[in-house]
């Protein structure tokens, strides 16, 4: 016992499976966000908001306030931080269990793969991670392939929308998230990227969720239409900077009463109405996905494809 420790309830889990009860517990509102998690052998104990079947009562350190770190955000055991602050991002690496690596990032989101480097401030010297996300888990690295943690909602929100059987084809599809979280709900999924790092990332997720019904293919989403056809009941096109360019292709990939959710930056509401109006449309409707600058925001457009 150490100065400062509290008695609470605790929910003890086997370490392998830790990530994964975390996140449920977040989900539930039920994990103390204020108290370090506390190892015992090959089990984890989670501190927890009020007692629930199963809990026992343990002793748990608190976390140094949360106010006091530096801005930064998590991406599986990554905290990536907006400046380059090393004695900030020891203290950053010292305040989660779950946290391997610390980075600053040298460069923007940039270039057809959408990817960033970054300078390793902290901890292990890897960009490469593991991020739970209701239920899947996803290799992913930083540095080489495209992953937000942000589109998790949307990622359910799109499954929430399947009916069982559906072929999906996800034009721009990265390590695969939006591609495996849907993935239960579909007969097929196509899910293709130009960047053989992602599409590598991509296999590697598919084998670790166990997922037999998604094929990925190294392609530029523009030669779709020639290799599958029509075929598809929906479409994802997760390229915001760039999506409408591909709006073409989408069209001859999704069929008639299918759904095309076209994600795009802009800066006027149905900035995009009447380029998407020119093609055969039944119905659309437009969302906020998220700000990314002052007057700027990642919208999707969903699309009832028309006859
Ligand atoms: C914004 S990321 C989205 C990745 C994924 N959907 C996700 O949510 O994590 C866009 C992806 O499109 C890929 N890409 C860019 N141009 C492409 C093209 N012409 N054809 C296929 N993929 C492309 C990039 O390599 C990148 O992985």
């Amino acid at each position: 016992m150490h100065a400062g420790d509290e008695e609470g309830w605790g929910l003890r889990v086997p370490k392998r499976e830790a990530e994964e009860r975390r996140q449920d517990l977040i989900a539930r509102g039920l994990l103390d966000r204020s108290r370090r998690p506390r190892a015992d052998g090959a089990d984890l104990l989670l501190p927890l908001t009020e007692e629930v079947p199963g809990a026992e009562l343990a002793l748990f350190a608190a976390f140094p306030p949360r106010e006091d770190l530096p801005r930064h955000e998590l991406v599986g055991g990554i905290a990536i931080m907006q400046d380059e602050d090393v004695a900030g991002a020891v203290r950053i690496l010292a305040s989660r269990p779950s946290l391997h690596t610390v980075v600053v990032p040298l460069s923007a989101v940039e270039g057809e793969f959408r990817t960033r480097s970054f300078r390793v401030l902290a901890g292990e010297p890897t960009t490469r991670t593991t991020v739970t996300e209701h239920g899947h888990r996803f290799a992913v690295d930083l540095s080489h392939a495209y992953f937000s943690a942000r589109l998790s909602t949307e990622r359910q929100r799109i499954r929430s929308l399947m009916a069982p059987a559906e072929r999906l084809c996800d034009m721009f599809a990265g390590v695969g998230p939006f591609a495996i979280a849907c993935s239960a709900r579909a007969s097929l999924v196509v899910a293709a990227d130009l960047n053989p790092a992602a599409v590598s990332l991509m296999c590697e997720n598919i084998g670790r969720n166990r997922v037999t019904n998604v094929l990925p293919v190294l392609a530029d989403a523009a030669h779709l239409p020639r290799i599958f056809g029509r075929t598809f009941e929906r479409v994802v096109m997760n390229l915001p900077m760039e999506s409408a360019g591909f709006l073409p292709a989408a069209f001859a990939l999704c069929r008639p009463g299918g759904t095309i959710h076209f994600y795009t930056l802009q800066d006027a509401e149905g900035g995009y109405l009447e380029r998407i109006r020119a093609f055969p449309v039944k119905a659309v409707t437009e969302r906020r996905v998220r700000s990314y600058s002052p007057g700027e925001w990642h919208a999707v457009y969903d699309i009832v494809v028309g006859e």
